[in-house]
């Protein structure tokens, strides 16, 4: 008997689409968003999914179609969730390199607003704006120095790192800010880092952002909103993701009293749980040391196990009553770090179907085409049906690019 996506089973995906082959539960999606709206009801949020999770037309088109606004954090994304029929004043822009180019597309499109990330960034949107004859909608991403207890590698919110205007700085940044003639200030925004799984780093920046306003407001610099950036962590192994609800309680607790709406940014909460990448087993190879579980899926598909030796659950999709033995779960690149877990116990055989879960974010967003491998399928479950979300690509996809340029 094959595990279930809903009322589907994986063996049936595997054979009707071909693996590797993601695929999404809608109804997990549909839940993961309520669970923001239910819980921060009190502070009537604006949840902005941060599209870079994954960001699939299709599942940008669903959570739009539940009210939801976006984060977005490049020229690219801004087209996407307008061509999945998002709204533009629901986007906010972030990140801290953005190009001539992208503030016009944005400017032009009408975003909701720009995170800034820096003095020289406040220059450039204020020239671009004043060019096209526009005021761009600003909040400043302010970098609180508060450290998050997460991976290095997407630990934001710390003086070494790239990101935000440091708090010694930010009143400077806002007076310089209010004295430019095409922007508006309209919040303050902070991302201490992804995949947190303890409350009180989150609690701690939004207590240092409302400090700051208020002594903004003092100088005469009222804000609209406050955004305190990424969402929480979620369970991958045995991890106990925080309480949603625990965390919106503090949050209304410290925004009592104050006229400030709220933002949130989550990406991994909405999607992480809410997919599973599907890859068969192509052999089972005996070496010196080791037992190697060899399947189609590689790095270029998945790439958080080799980046940051993230941990994804992986388990047979058939009890098919196998012995388990220890292995390393690896892809056929042609790379020592192409592999999805190290010393698992698994049950496989070759023609097995394997299901590496969790990996609904920062899975297909972050594929490759590494080694000159076809993208994955991607596959929305609702119930009984089944819809393709993204064809696999094929070889004439891969090379017609350059192709179109030989000599
Ligand atoms: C600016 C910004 N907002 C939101 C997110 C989404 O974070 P998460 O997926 O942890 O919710 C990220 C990624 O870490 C980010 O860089
Ligand atoms: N790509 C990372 C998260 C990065 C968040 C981006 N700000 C991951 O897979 O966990």
């Amino acid at each position: 008997m094959s595990k279930l996506c809903e009322n589907i089973a994986y063996t049936h995906l595997a054979e009707r689409f071909g693996t590797p082959l993601y695929v999404y539960s809608e109804q997990a999606l549909t839940n993961a968003y309520q669970n923001y709206v239910n819980a921060f009801a009190g502070c009537q949020p604006l949840i902005c999914y941060a599209v870079k999770a994954n960001s699939n037309l299709s599942i940008i088109q669903h959570f739009a179609q539940l009210g939801c606004g976006f984060d977005t954090v490049s020229g690219g994304e801004i087209a996407r969730v307008l061509a999945a029929g998002g709204t533009a004043d629901k986007i906010i822009f972030s990140g801290v390199g953005k190009s001539i180019q992208e503030i016009a597309f944005a400017l032009n499109a009408g975003i909701k607003c720009f995170n800034v990330e820096s003095l020289p960034e406040l220059d450039r949107i204020n020239q671009v704006a004043e060019m096209m004859g526009q005021i761009a909608p600003i909040s400043l991403r302010i970098n609180p120095d508060v450290d998050a207890k997460t991976h290095p590698y997407i630990s934001t919110g710390l003086k070494a790192n790239k990101f935000g205007i440091a708090m010694a700085d930010a009143e400077r940044a806002y007076q310089y800010a209010a004295a430019l003639p095409n922007l508006q200030i309209i919040g303050i925004d902070c991302h201490i880092g992804s995949q947190l799984l303890d409350l009180s780093p989150l609690v701690e920046a939004c207590e240092r952002m409302l400090a700051l306003a208020d002594k903004l407001a003092v100088q005469g610099i009222a804000l609209q909103h406050i955004d305190l950036g990424g969402g929480v962590g979620i369970a991958y192994q045995n991890e106990q993701a925080p309480d949603l609800t625990a965390y919106a309680a503090a949050v209304a607790q410290m925004l009592a009293g104050r006229n400030l709406r709220l933002v949130l940014e989550p990406g991994r909460s909405l999607v992480g749980n809410a997919g599973t990448l599907l890859t068969r087993v192509e052999f089972v190879k005996q070496g010196e040391e080791k037992n190697f579980v060899i399947v189609d899926a590689a790095m270029n598909d998945l790439l958080r196990p080799a980046l940051y030796q993230a941990y994804h659950h992986i388990e047979n999709a058939e009890e098919n009553g196998q012995p388990e033995m220890v292995a390393d779960i690896v892809g056929p690149i042609c790379e020592t770090g192409d592999f999805f877990a190290q010393n698992r116990e698994i049950a496989a055989a070759a023609g097995d179907l394997l299901l590496v879960r969790s990996a609904g974010a920062y899975g297909a967003s972050m594929a490759s085409n590494y080694n000159t491998r076809c993208r994955a399928a991607e596959v929305l479950v609702s119930g009984d049906t089944v819809r393709e979300i993204r064809q696999r690509e094929t070889f004439d996809d891969l090379i017609r690019h350059e192709l179109a340029c030989l000599g």
